[in-house]
């Protein structure tokens, strides 16, 4: 035991029985478990062989303005679902000398609310956006040591490795998408004076609030069903949702389910609805089609009985019902248990649920399978993209995916995936840039038991191994450690994994899929990328184009509408639409469909878009944007809309605000960053549009059928009318170097001969522009 943390954390050990007399650690005079006690003493191990010093002030120097742009806009749906509950439990705990922080998967700072002087002091240890709260950089801390164990962890007082966090009590909860991945943290510090024992009981419920709605949104297009095993906990936080294939597999499920099915991911994803709950797809359909369902009660193998709410599609999976429709079809097939035969229904399902299905229009042949045909909206690029990706499919041939972050590209691996014969196997993606560089090398080939301290003791399989016979997909390959490089060049050339620890290679068969918003050529040329794995990943190449360059916005627009809304015929108002048009999406697919999830609800009630639904961010960006357009040269004249119901410059400019009120410069929590897209203080709305503004892109034409009926883009005379000062030139071309460098600054840097930090100081990334 000498060196572990256990009774009382290192840097306060004492003589027992000696002249001293004993300093009680703070830490100990909690009721916390040998559990817990054993979680912090290993985490200290770790600390103290990664040599660090605990009275030594750490690099509390956060990332970069620009850096932590580009973090949270790939964090920004992890935001979006959090935001909200972060402000929940804001209100769970404010006066309290405390705060809430979301971390993304690395233990970054994303983003921050809290008691203004509890901020203050918060501050000096960095608990800001953008500092790294890694256990490798801040020794044991709550994030940081939940992260590593991947469980909800308290650190108290003494308890921090570095004497300079003593003063905190923090709770953390780590956050995971249905597939079990860290997404990131959620956790609460406070000053150790106030700790109370259910502040880590409400960031737990957060932190599942959080996933279930991540769930949901990830698991729309197939079947969830919701249970329990007492029915009046269906539709709340404690409820299991499991996401079920067509054919019968689990493709995702909530910690609520693993919990009360007492299985992990991995045993879950063995079975299928038949040898778990006793039924199948058809009959859930057929029982669930009506709007008036009630759970149904199903008994597993072992005796165990749960209520069980399904909800799906109903459009695209009603062909997979048995019955004629109206007809009422037992649940089960083959169980032994009280739903077999008749006599069912147990209680009512909670009204939300009972509003869905919503019968909504048949979709395009194809389209709402999630195959490549549901990319394809009219754009000529995406097209020939699709086309090129058919002809290698079930061929074997590696795929690279390129392009700007949000433009789809793990929707495509996930479309080639469907469309391919492999549909049926495991589609496993990694994120390489959100897992951190120690743990990378462990998640992907996985480890023996006792294999190396941390993580889960009993050892894990691989990544690699769990797509076997499916698809792999690596995004963001670009952020790939360069030592592991040569490890994954190894394992796709031989086919087989050694996980780590062991001596035994396991033979893989997979289908891999690679994205990265990266210029891997220009990697190469830095060294920073191996050229040998570049060649042997890009057996095809395609780039997805930015949202600025399609000409089938509107269709897409059309397409999210009718999958957010579906039955509810959405339009958008004319001034939406010409502001759509002209602006740039830096943020790409991704940002329209926050754009529009936020307004739909805005909207709700109501049949047209306008742009009291838009957020005052979005507004905003779109102002900035309108201003730092291109030449009037660029604007093209209008083209004929049918029915056009505004008059050429009848309208404001682009249809945006004379002028909308500026953002707050300073950033919540206090640390005077502020990223455009993200909040400063203040409450905040529920979803934000992500990322800076920029030039227009090309005006596009509209194929098919326009959501806002017949509205001609920006005039060339409101173009003509803007400010076209030597500044703004200068800011033009350094966003269009920065964008055709894949939001590299580095590399922009370079081409312009300006260093990184002009380039910041120019872009003025504290949203003043
Ligand atoms: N064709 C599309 N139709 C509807 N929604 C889309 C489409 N393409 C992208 N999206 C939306 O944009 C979001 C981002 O897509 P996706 O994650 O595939 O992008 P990405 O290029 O992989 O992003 P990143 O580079 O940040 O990983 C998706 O969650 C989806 O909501």
């Amino acid at each position: 035991m000498s060196g572990r943390f256990s009774p009382v954390s290192a840097g306060v050990r004492q003589r027992q029985g000696g002249v001293d007399e004993p300093r009680r650690p703070i830490a100990s005079t909690l009721p916390l478990g040998g559990q817990h006690l054993a979680k912090i003493e290993d985490s200290h191990e770790r600390c103290q062989a990664l040599g660090l010093s605990r009275i030594e002030r750490p690099d509390f120097a956060p990332i970069g303005r620009s850096d932590l742009g580009v973090v949270r806009e790939r964090n920004q749906r992890l935001y979006n679902h959090a935001a909200p509950v972060m402000e929940m439990l804001y209100e769970q705990i404010v006066n309290t000398q405390s705060m809430v922080v979301l971390t993304d998967a690395t233990g970054t700072i994303l983003h921050s609310i809290g008691d203004d002087d509890f901020l203050a002091r918060a501050t000096k240890v960095a608990l800001s956006p953008g500092v790294n709260w890694s256990e490798q950089s801040k020794g044991t801390n709550a994030v940081g040591t939940a992260l590593i164990e991947e469980t909800p962890t308290l650190v108290h007082a003494d308890e921090h490795f570095l004497h300079a966090n003593h003063f905190l009590t923090c709770s953390a909860a780590p956050i995971l998408d249905p597939r079990g991945n860290i997404l990131g943290v959620l956790d609460v510090s406070g000053d150790h004076h106030g700790y109370h024992q259910h502040t880590m009981g409400l960031v737990k419920m957060s932190a599942r609030m959080i996933e279930n709605h991540w769930l949901t949104d990830d698991y729309r297009n197939v079947m969830r069903l919701h249970f329990h095993s007492r029915v009046e906990f269906i539709g709340t936080l404690m409820e299991g949702i499991l996401a079920v294939s067509q054919d019968g597999k689990f493709v995702g499920a909530n910690r609520g389910a693993l919990e009360q099915l007492g299985l992990s991911g991995a045993a879950l994803r063995m079975h299928t609805l038949a040898s778990l709950l006793g039924t199948t797809v058809a009959a859930l359909v057929d029982r669930f089609r009506s709007p008036l369902a009630t759970p149904v009660q199903v008994v597993m193998p072992n005796g165990r009985q749960f209520h069980v709410y399904a909800r799906f599609n109903w459009p695209a999976w009603h062909s997979l019902g048995d019955a004629p429709a109206g007809a009422e079809a037992p649940v089960a097939d083959g169980a032994a248990g009280p739903e077999r035969g008749a006599a069912l229904p147990v209680a009512s399902a909670p009204a939300a649920m009972a509003r869905e299905p919503a019968v909504r229009p048949q979709p395009a042949a194809g389209a709402d399978r999630g195959g490549l045909a549901s990319l394809t909206t009219g754009d000529a690029q995406v097209g020939a993209v699709a086309d090129k990706i058919r002809r290698v499919l079930n061929r074997d041939i590696p795929i690279l995916v390129l392009g700007e972050t949000g433009t789809g590209k793990e929707l495509l691996a996930r479309a080639i995936h469907q469309d391919s014969d492999r549909a049926k196997q495991p589609f496993v993606a990694v994120n390489c840039a959100s897992i951190p560089d120690t743990l990378i090398e462990a998640e992907l080939f996985g480890y023996e038991e006792g294999a190396f301290t941390g993580a889960r003791r009993k050892g894990a399989t691989g990544r690699i191994v769990q797509a076997n016979g499916g698809t792999l997909f690596l995004d963001e390959i670009g952020d790939m450690p360069i030592g592991l490089q040569a490890h994954l060049l190894r394992v796709l050339q031989e086919r087989q994994v050694t996980p780590l620890g062991s001596g035994k290679p396991v033979a893989v068969d997979v289908t891999l899929v690679c994205a990265t918003h990266r210029n891997l050529r220009e990697m190469i040329e830095q060294k920073t990328f191996r050229e040998d794995l570049y060649y042997r990943l890009n057996g095809l190449a395609v780039r997805l184009p930015p949202l600025r360059e399609r000409s089938d916005l509107m269709a897409l627009v059309e397409r999210i509408l009718d999958r957010e809304c579906p039955g509810r015929r959405l339009r958008l108002d004319p001034e939406v639409v010409r502001l759509f048009q002209a602006y740039q999406w830096p943020g790409n697919v991704r940002q329209l469909f926050n754009v529009l999830r936020t307004a739909t609800v805005m909207a709700a009630g109501e049949a047209v878009i306008t742009r009291d639904h838009l957020s005052d961010d979005f507004l905003e960006d779109a102002r900035h944007a309108a201003q730092a357009r291109v030449p009037a040269a660029a604007v093209a004249e209008p083209p004929a809309w049918p029915g056009a119901a505004v008059a050429w410059g009848a309208a404001p400019q682009a249809g945006l605000p004379a002028a909308e009120p500026p953002l707050p410069a300073g950033m919540s929590g206090g640390s005077g960053m502020a990223v455009p897209g993200w909040p400063a203080a203040g409450p905040m709305p529920a979803a934000l549009p992500g990322a800076m503004g920029g030039a227009f892109g090309p005006l596009s034409s509209l194929p098919g059928q326009p959501v806002g009926a017949g509205v001609p883009p920006v005039t060339a005379a409101a173009a003509e009318a803007l400010p076209q000062s030597l500044e703004d030139v200068e800011i033009q071309t350094i966003r269009q170097v920065l964008d055709a460098a894949g939001g590299n600054i580095s590399v922009a840097a370079k081409r312009l001969g300006i260093s990184r930090n002009t380039i910041c100081r120019k872009l003025r990334w504290n949203g003043s522009r």
